[in-house]
């Protein structure tokens, strides 16, 4: 087996992570029809986990052998706590959605899921099974806005969460995570491939739930 360790993690994976980043709201965003209810729903949902990622992400940080990787992720840190955060508030703004209306809204199971998945391997202390799940969460959206047409959507909410997960920063970004878990993982490899397979069924479970009211 010559390939790096997070394509076999990949692989081991389908096929939910073909059916995600092929997903009837992927198609959607790239063609910019997204229905307004949908996005609203969909990002309502994707902005409650941020607290969890942070902790997640702040595990890594504290359980990183090496100061590069460690400076890489505390860069990265800045940037969702600071950019990623103010894109949600413009979107609410635009879309409508109140701060009521937000609070209104249950957790969907997958974002429940999330939640958990990430306490749970933030909990770990264990940077190889850390990294399972970062990896997931960054790699698997570059993946489906990679694929996006060179013509972007006319509606803001839709075009920037598209080059919020395509840009130089980004794939830099992953092309961190995917070598630290290529170096760390191997190791503990039964680990990994369980956080891995658990995050990638809920990234697709996470899609389907924008569509079901
Ligand atoms: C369901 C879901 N999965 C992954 C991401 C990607 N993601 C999560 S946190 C983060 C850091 C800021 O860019 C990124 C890219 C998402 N947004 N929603």
């Amino acid at each position: 087996m010559a390939e790096r360790f997070t394509e076999q993690l990949r692989q081991a994976s389908e096929p939910h992570w073909s059916q995600a980043v092929t997903h009837r709201f992927v198609g959607e965003l790239h063609a910019g029809r997204v229905a307004p209810e949908v996005m609203g729903r969909y990002l309502i949902q994707d902005y409650r986990f941020l607290d969890s990622f942070l902790r997640l992400l702040g595990a890594a940080i504290a359980t990183a052998d090496r100061l590069e990787p460690r400076l890489r992720l505390g860069r990265f840190a800045g940037v969702v706590a600071g950019e990623e955060n103010t894109y949600f508030l413009r979107a609410f703004a635009a879309l409508g959605v109140d701060e009521r209306s937000r609070e209104g809204m249950p957790d969907a199971a997958s974002t429940a899921g999330f939640k958990a998945l990430m306490e749970e391997a933030a909990e770990t202390r264990c940077y190889a099974a850390i990294l399972s799940v970062l990896c997931v969460a960054e790699w698997l959206y570059l993946d489906w806005a990679m694929r996006a047409p060179a013509s972007l959507p006319e509606d803001f909410v839709q075009a920037e969460w598209i080059t919020l997960h395509d840009n130089p920063a980004f794939r830099d970004l992953v092309a961190t995570l995917r070598g630290e878990l290529d170096r760390v993982g191997p190791e503990q490899a039964a680990l990994c491939h369980d956080f891995f397979r658990r995050a990638v069924g809920l990234e697709k479970r996470f899609f389907d739930d924008a569509y079901a009211d």
